[in-house]
């Protein structure tokens, strides 16, 4: 008693808001990006956002939004020429892509800014957990809400999409193949992400080779079945618990749009039954936000030419109701 060294309460509370305090600031990055999968239109889920007031609604809660320029460069960065290389396809669209996008970020997170970016296809978490990551370094924690795993690797994709690869590069899990490094691909990227910091929540569609990974890797992941058994209320302590006991570290949020139910998200391109909520998915961005460790959060696969007009204002404006409430609207 009394020389203890556990920090005190006021203690936690004054480090536990020190990210919300830099953060006044949303660092905001469009990236236009449909090139880690085939179906185009992801790749106008930024404007659509945009186009709904999801800057004005995050001014109007308080924050200054300093938006990223030339978010249209994107689109013109497509290479004339870009085979595939060991099945990757469109790897030189999505190196160069997701290069930019790491720069950006890391412009935010240098700054202090909570860094947002609105996607796009899930590739683009190569670039902004590289960006995050070089700003927090090994402290950095990843919040990983999605259906799918997204962790294969070069040699276990089966589709080649690179959207369906971004955690194994960032992880540092497979060398990089003689194709890959003599084209100069991905080589920017070094192992910045933690396997003991990463954890997933609402995983319902894995490969084979996914699991594998997550078991050989021993990476925590709380599924669809998780979630039923526990109740998400109960599955976001244990994730945040698994990464971040002490509610101390900087958090990266990484939401894909398809982890909730297409009932609840229907406009996207790789929808799988059986996911969150409305409000499990709300839950779990309020519950991020209560943490106040929130330092960047991605939003992505929104894909707006995906069935009808009622589709996808139901699919954008749930993206941008998600955005809100990981930066604290539904908070008391
Ligand atoms: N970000 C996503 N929606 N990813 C879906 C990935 C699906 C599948 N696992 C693949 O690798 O192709
Ligand atoms: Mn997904
Ligand atoms: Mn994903």
């Amino acid at each position: 008693m009394g020389n203890s060294t556990a920090p005190t309460d006021a203690q936690l509370m004054a480090e536990r808001s020190k990210f919300l305090k830099n953060g006044t600031t949303v660092g905001v990055t469009c990236v236009p990006f449909s090139g880690g999968q085939p179906k185009g239109g992801v790749d106008d889920g930024p404007v659509e956002m945009i186009r709904f007031g999801i800057l004005d609604q995050i001014q109007g809660m308080g924050y200054a939004v300093e938006l990223s320029d030339n978010m249209e460069k994107y689109r013109s960065m497509r290479p004339a020429n870009d085979p595939p290389v060991d099945n990757l396809k469109n790897p030189r669209y999505v190196d160069i892509a997701t290069r930019r996008v790491a720069e950006q970020v890391q412009a935010h997170c240098k700054e202090g800014r909570i860094a947002l970016t609105l996607g796009g296809d899930h590739s683009i978490a190569m670039g902004t957990l590289v960006g995050s990551s070089s700003v927090y370094g090994d402290d950095l924690c990843v919040i990983w809400i999605d259906a799918h795993a997204d962790i294969n690797t070069p040699s276990t994709t089966e589709s080649g999409n690179l959207h369906g690869c971004p955690l194994s590069f960032v992880l540092g899990l497979s060398e990089p193949s003689e194709a890959l490094s003599n084209a100069g691909l991905f080589d920017w990227i070094k192992p910045c992400v933690r396997k003991d910091r990463l954890v997933y929540i609402g995983l319902r569609d894995v490969d084979t080779g996914e699991k594998e990974i997550l078991r050989k890797h021993g990476i925590k992941a709380f599924s669809m079945h998780d979630v039923d058994k526990h109740g998400i209320g109960k599955v976001v302590e244990m994730a945040l618990d698994h990464v971040n006991k002490d509610r101390l570290l900087p958090v990266h949020m990484s939401f894909d749009v398809d982890a909730l139910d297409p009932t609840v998200a229907p406009a996207t391109g790789t929808p799988v039954r059986g996911g969150l909520t409305f409000r499990e998915g709300h839950y779990i961005c309020e519950a991020i936000a209560e943490s106040g460790c929130l330092v960047a959060l991605d939003l992505v696969e929104v894909n707006p030419t995906l069935g009808d007009p009622e589709s996808l204002r139901q699919t954008v404006a749930v993206g941008c109701s998600l955005v809100r409430c990981s930066l604290g609207e539904s908070l008391l």
